[in-house]
């Protein structure tokens, strides 16, 4: 059932690269790296999405973003069948890691912040500048930048005007990609904080996808954790970084160098050796391979999100006594 205040529900959602091979590009196989996702993402908060590299967390966000084709499943904008790229380009930006790769060395920052008021045609000549001048205060920097050029900025300052250019499209949603990973702890933690400002100021919808716990920690509402393309667990952010239930969750944990002391996460073995091949996955849970509970059903077992305390949902697994 769609949350009412949803802003985007995703129902079993699957995301499919074609895998070519020879001169003629034949397409010989496929990777599934987004595999029958479901969640609803809430006006006005932050979701986090996380899991080791190559789980799919990026290639969900460019399903939303409609930068991906979604191969099954739906992906609905607030209860309206799925808009176009177009629409959304209104509704939903991106922010990316390295700053620097998407913006043009050529373009001023004004002219960087401008684009999308020129492309949809929202503001001309005066009025348009003005727009830019003021997204540039919001976004903290001084009003010398409209005439800079990014490589004129700092990494920080770049990843500020990559924020003001998506606000210029007054967007509901965000995708932050990585958008903090970048950047030195303390430039981090002042990013973050004006990005915490902005989601206030403009009842802005965050997905979040880091491979850094400790600041989806502090950053996220609510968590979603990936593994070859699933959900092993989601729910509100403090309870699972807190208290794990799935043993991915735990063992992620327990593998993050930054790990809160206070983590009941005791006797978790680490995470070993490399992630399937999502053009190959393991049948059953996806996790059983490397999971240090595996059981001899778990090759057989179907992957269904199941109820646990406080509304978080996991992903069925016989260790924790789901049949
Ligand atoms: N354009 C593509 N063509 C083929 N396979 C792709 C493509 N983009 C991603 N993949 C594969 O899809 C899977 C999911 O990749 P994705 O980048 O979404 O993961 P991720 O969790 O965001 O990883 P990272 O944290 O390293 O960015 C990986 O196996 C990746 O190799």
């Amino acid at each position: 059932m769609p949350d009412a205040q949803a802003l985007f529900s995703l129902h079993d959602v699957s995301v499919r690269y074609p895998i070519r091979r020879g001169f003629f590009q034949r397409v010989v196989g496929h990777v599934g790296a987004v595999d029958g996702v479901s969640f609803d993402l809430r006006r006005g908060e932050t979701m986090a999405l996380v899991g080791e590299s190559g789980c799919g967390k990026s290639t969900l966000g460019r399903a939303i973003l409609r930068l991906e084709q979604v191969a099954d499943g739906t992906i609905k904008a607030t209860g309206k069948p799925a808009a176009t790229r177009k629409d959304l380009a209104r509704k939903a930006q991106v922010v990316f890691q390295d700053p620097l790769g998407s913006l043009d060395p050529r373009w001023t920052i004004g002219n960087l912040i401008g684009e999308g008021i020129d492309v949809h045609g929202t503001a001309r000549g005066a009025e348009r500048d003005s727009i830019v001048r003021d997204l540039l205060k919001q976004v903290e920097l001084p009003a010398s930048a409209f005439h800079k050029f990014p490589h004129q900025l700092s990494g920080g300052q770049q990843q500020r005007v990559a924020i003001a250019r998506a606000l210029a499209m007054r967007p509901e949603l965000i995708v932050l990609d990585e958008a903090t990973s970048a950047l030195d702890v303390s430039v981090q933690a002042q990013i973050l904080n004006l990005l915490k400002d902005l989601q206030a100021e403009y009842n802005l919808t965050y997905l979040f996808i880091s491979h850094d716990l400790t600041v989806v920690g502090q950053f996220a509402d609510r968590v979603a954790v990936m593994y070859l393309g699933r959900i092993m667990e989601m729910g509100d952010a403090a309870d699972v970084l807190s208290a794990p239930r799935h043993p991915y969750t735990r063992a992620l944990l327990a593998s993050s160098l930054k790990v809160d002391p206070d983590m009941r996460i005791d006797r978790v073995p680490l995470l070993t050796g490399d992630v399937p091949s999502p053009r190959n996955p393991p049948s059953g849970c996806r996790f059983r391979t490397r999971c240090p509970q595996a059981q001899a059903g778990c090759a057989e077992l179907r992957h269904r999100m199941v109820p646990a305390p406080n509304g978080r949902e996991t992903a069925a697994c016989l260790a924790n006594g789901d049949l």
